[in-house]
C-alpha cells in the first residue's frame, strides 16, 4: 500500500479544530493514515488566529514533513491533504492545501474529489478578470468562495459558490479562526466528523479518526457544511441535490478496509462481494490466492463461500516507491516483479482462482497472470469483485478515458484471451449492489454502467445559482 505504486487513488482530506492540542501533529499522523489515497504529495495549513501557515511539497507524508516542519506550525485549527492528480498536472504548484488572502483575511483550502464542469468556470472565471495560480480545479472553488466572500458570510459564501460547482469535492476549509467542512449534494466522496478529547476532526475515512483517538460522529451529510468553532459545530444547509451517489469505487478499491463511509465497513462489504462472487463463478480449483493489496478481503468471502483454501500465492513488496516507476518500460515491467512476486509452492500444480477487486485497463491481471503460469499454476482463473469498468468517471477516479478501458473495447473472452486466463469472471452489478441493500440506490454506479447522476457534459450547472449574474461577462 505504502509508496507511489498504485494505478488509481483518490486525495485525502483532514481538518481539526482543537485550540491548546498540537493540530499540526495531529494532521500529520491522520495523513499518515490517508496516504493510500494519495502519494504525489502532501501538505497541512495552520490557523493561528490571525494568520494561515503551510507548508506543503512533492512525496509521501514523512517525506514532505521533518519534526522541524510540524514544531513551526502551531495554531488552534488545520487541514491537511494528501494528493493524486484528477485535473492539473502533479506538480509542486498543484500540491493542496491552498493558501490565499482575500477580503476577510487568509484561508486554506484541501479538496477531494473532481469537478465535472471545471473547463466551463474556468473560462468563465478568467472572461471575468480572474486569474490563477495553479492549473488544479480547486483552485476555481477558491476563486469563487473568495468572490462571495466580498459580502457574504463563510457559510452563505460556501453556499453560493456550491451552486456553480459541478461534481465531486469534499472540502476542508481553514479561515483564521475557523474550520469549515463541505461535501458536495450528490456526497460522491465521503467526509466524516469525528470528536477528540478537546476539539473536533474532520476526514476523508474514519481510518484517519481511529489514528488520532478521535471518536466517530457521523458522516457529514450530502450537500451539508460544517462551521467548527470555540462554540462547537454548526450545521449549515448547502444546496440539495435530486439524489445521492456515494461513489461505489471507494467500496470496491480506494478507501481502506477498516474505514466506516456512511454506514458500512469497506472490509466487510468486500468479503461480501468476494462471497457473492463465489455464488456467481465456481470453476473447477484447488485454492483461492488474493491478488495484494485491495483484492484480500474480496478472497477471504470468495474463499469460505466456496469452502476452498485461502493462500497467499502472491507476495507483495510492501516498500515499492516511487523509485521504481520509471520512464522506461524495460524498468516498468521490472517495478511490477518487484511489486508483486508468486510463491511457487502454492500455486505449482494447482488450479488457481485469483480474486481481485477490479480490472480496468488490464495491466496488472495480464502481468499476473504470466508469473503464475511461469510459477507453474496449472490453471489460473481471474475473478474480480465487480462489474467491467466501460465507463469514463468524471467524478475523481482516474479513468477518464474510455479508450484506456480494456472492457470499453474488448468482449469477455477476448480480454481473457489477452490477459491469458483460463476463465474469466466479473462479479454482476446486482451481486454488487446486494450487500448495499437499500443504500443501493444512493450509489454512482456510472463506471459499470454508463447511468450518470446527471448528464456531464463539463459546461453546465445543475443547481440554480443565488447570484447568477457573477459569472456573465
Ligand atoms: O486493470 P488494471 O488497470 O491493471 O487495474 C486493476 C488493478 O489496479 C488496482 O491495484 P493497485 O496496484 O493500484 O493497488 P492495490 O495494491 O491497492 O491493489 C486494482 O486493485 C487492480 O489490482
Ligand atoms: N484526487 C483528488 O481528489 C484530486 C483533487 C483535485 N481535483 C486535484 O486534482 O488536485
Ligand atoms: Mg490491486
Amino acid at each position: 500500500m505504502w509508496g507511489k505504486d498504485k494505478l488509481r487513488e483518490e486525495c485525502g482530506v483532514f481538518g481539526v479544530f482543537a485550540p491548546g492540542q498540537d493540530v499540526a501533529r495531529l494532521t500529520y499522523y491522520a495523513l499518515y493514515a490517508l496516504q493510500h489515497r494519495g502519494q504525489e504529495s502532501a501538505g497541512i495549513a495552520v490557523a493561528d488566529g490571525r494568520q494561515v501557515i503551510l507548508h506543503k511539497g512533492m512525496g509521501l507524508v514523512p517525506e514532505v514533513f521533518r519534526e522541524e516542519h510540524l514544531r513551526s506550525l502551531r495554531g488552534l485549527a488545520a487541514i491537511g491533504h494528501v494528493r493524486y492528480s484528477t485535473t492539473g498536472a502533479s506538480h509542486p504548484v498543484n500540491a493542496q492545501p491552498l493558501v490565499f488572502y482575500c477580503s476577510q483575511g487568509m484561508m486554506g483550502l484541501a479538496h477531494n474529489g473532481n469537478l465535472s464542469n471545471a473547463q466551463f468556470l474556468r473560462q468563465k472565471l478568467l472572461a471575468t478578470g480572474a486569474i490563477f495560480q495553479t492549473t488544479t480545479d480547486s483552485e476555481l472553488i477558491v476563486n469563487l468562495v473568495a468572490r462571495f466572500l466580498e459580502d457574504e458570510d463563510f457559510p452563505a459564501a460556501l453556499r453560493c459558490a456550491m451552486a456553480y460547482l459541478e461534481g465531486a469535492y469534499s472540502l476542508v476549509i481553514l479561515s483564521e479562526k475557523r474550520l469549515y467542512a463541505v461535501r458536495d449534494p450528490y456526497g460522491f466522496r465521503p467526509l466524516c466528523l469525528g470528536r477528540l478529547p478537546e476539539g473536533w476532526a474532520v476526514a476523508s475515512e474514519s481510518c484517519a479518526l481511529d489514528a488520532i483517538g478521535a471518536l466517530f460522529v457521523r458522516d457529514i451529510k450530502p450537500g451539508e457544511i460544517l462551521e467548527i468553532g470555540p462554540e462547537g459545530v454548526v450545521s449549515h444547509a448547502g444546496p440539495a441535490a435530486p439524489r445521492f451517489a456515494h461513489c461505489v469505487f471507494e467500496y470496491i478499491y480506494f478507501a481502506r478496509p477498516d474505514s466506516v463511509l456512511d454506514g458500512f465497513t469497506v472490509g466487510q462489504v468486500r468479503r461480501e462481494l468476494g462471497r457473492q462472487l463465489a455464488r456467481e463463478f465456481r470453476p473447477p480449483a484447488d485454492v483461492v490466492v488474493p491478488v495484494p493489496d485491495s483484492g484480500v478481503a474480496a478472497a477471504h468471502g470468495y474463499a469460505e463461500e466456496a469452502g476452498l483454501p485461502l493462500e497467499e500465492g502472491l507476495m507483495k513488496n510492501r516498500y515499492v516507491g516511487r523509485t521504481f516507476i520509471q520512464p522506461s518500460q524495460e524498468l516498468r515491467s521490472l517495478g511490477v516483479r518487484l511489486k508483486l512476486n508468486p510463491v511457487r509452492e502454492v500455486v505449482a500444480g494447482k488450479r488457481v482462482i485469483l480474486v481481485d477487486d477490479s480490472l480496468v485497463r488490464g495491466t496488472t491481471s495480464a502481468k499476473i497472470v504470466r508469473m503464475l503460469r511461469e510459477a507453474g499454476a496449472a490453471a489460473v482463473y481471474y475473478c474480480l469483485s465487480s462489474p467491467p469498468v466501460i465507463r469514463p468517471c468524471y467524478f475523481g477516479i482516474d479513468i477518464s478515458d474510455e479508450a484506456e478501458l480494456i472492457a470499453a473495447r474488448l468482449s469477455r473472452e477476448e480480454i481473457r484471451e489477452k490477459i491469458g486466463a483460463d476463465g474469466l469472471y466479473y462479479l454482476s452489478l446486482e451481486g454488487l449492489l446486494r450487500p448495499f441493500g437499500e443504500m443501493a440506490r444512493h450509489l454512482c454506479t456510472a463506471c459499470f454502467t454508463g447511468d450518470y447522476p446527471f448528464p456531464v457534459t463539463g459546461c453546465r450547472k445543475t443547481l440554480t445559482p443565488r447570484r447568477p449574474h457573477l459569472l456573465e461577462v
